[in-house]
């Protein structure tokens, strides 16, 4: 992809005290994302295809990755001074982790100051994922406003999802079918980073309130200035770990099918997807064997860097003791 700034991007005052400006990143260790996930091959003019990195233990593919690898399609087929605003997408079928997935764009208008794009992600020949993603040139505007971030500790002084699970090991009292789903966890090669603000309860008895909040970056250096690469990142990111957030408030149940239905998301100002971001996830709704999540994600510096909204299908059963993860 093109590599282009919105103002105030990279180079700008807000810029310069950014971690990654300083040699925080071994930037030898690109990130796999851009490297791999989200490098689509081009087959032709607006056809392209993606190829998998993390498949999740369901053995479908991750949502995330689609919605990523659709939106550097529909971004490839734009101008370098249009950036993602917004994207509306359905899982229609589930994702084959057994062969690559074709992307086919559909250029559906190109306006002034918005275009819009429609792409069809295909296997065997069947559509798995519809996705339509607009993007706006840059307009400037007296209307601005966002919530506030909530205050969190920094994730400086937490733990990662691998640290933590070392701990959990540690403990001498470890169910073995604990310490089997525990180490099956560490052996998954997400390329993205997390450390929850509150750590899941080890043992995790009652219900809780269906909203976490984590920060997340993707694994690996991918380097200032490309937008429309962090947008297709942080694409990939928001998928991740969010449609549990309805599950909260139920530990007597686990989930026996679960698997997102749509997913859209607005992407607000400029961010680095390979920094730390907050994600504030919420689940207001949930029945008729579906849950809503909302989420935002947060640049450190308390900026509001993008929001998402899906709906997942929830089969859950009782389970005979309370959860020990
Ligand atoms: C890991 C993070 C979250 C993610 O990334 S999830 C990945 C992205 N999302 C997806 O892959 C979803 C893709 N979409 C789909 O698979 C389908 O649209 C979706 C959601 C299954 C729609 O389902 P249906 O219309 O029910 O499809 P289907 O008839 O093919 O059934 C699929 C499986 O569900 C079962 N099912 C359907 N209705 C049911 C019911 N009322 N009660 C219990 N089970 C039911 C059905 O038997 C089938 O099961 P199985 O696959 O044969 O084992």
């Amino acid at each position: 992809m093109s590599t282009c700034n919105q103002p105030g991007g990279a180079g700008s005052p807000e810029d310069e005290n950014s971690e990654s400006s300083a040699a925080q990143y071994n930037q030898d260790l690109k990130s796999v994302l851009v490297t791999s996930v989200l490098n689509l091959e081009k087959l032709d003019v607006d056809l392209y295809r993606g190829t998998h990195h993390w498949v999740p233990r369901t053995q479908r593919l991750f949502g995330g990755q689609i919605v990523g690898q659709a939106l550097v399609a529909a971004a490839n087929s734009v101008s370098d001074n249009l950036f993602a605003h917004s994207l509306h997408c359905y899982f229609v079928r589930a994702g084959d982790p057994k062969v690559p997935v074709l992307y086919q764009v559909d250029r559906t208008r190109d306006g002034r100051s918005f275009t819009v794009r429609s792409v069809k992600a295909i296997q065997h020949g069947q559509p798995i994922l519809i996705c339509q993603a607009s993007f706006q040139i840059v307009q400037p505007s007296p209307l601005q406003h966002q919530f506030t971030m909530p205050v969190v500790p920094q994730p400086e002084d937490l733990l990662t999802v691998e640290e933590l699970i070392h701990l959990y090991l540690s403990k001498p009292d470890l169910a073995e079918k604990s310490r089997q789903g525990l180490n099956k966890l560490l052996a998954n090669e997400v390329p993205i980073e997390i450390k929850p603000v509150q750590p899941p309860h080890f043992q995790r008895i009652a219900g809780a309130e269906p909203k976490k909040l984590f920060w997340v970056r993707a694994r690996g250096y991918i380097g200032e200035g490309n937008m429309k690469l962090h947008c297709c990142v942080a694409a990939y990111v928001s998928d991740f770990a969010f449609l549990g957030t309805a599950l909260l408030p139920y530990p007597n149940f686990r989930a026996q099918f679960s698997a997102s239905l749509d997913h859209a998301m607005w992407f607000h100002t400029i961010f680095r997807s390979d920094e730390w971001m907050l994600y504030e996830c919420e689940s207001p709704w949930a029945g008729g064997s579906r849950g809503l999540v909302q989420g935002r994600l947060w640049r450190r510096d308390g900026v509001l860097a993008a929001s998402c909204s899906q709906e997942g299908v929830l089969r859950v059963k009782p389970v005979a003791e309370p959860s020990k993860l």
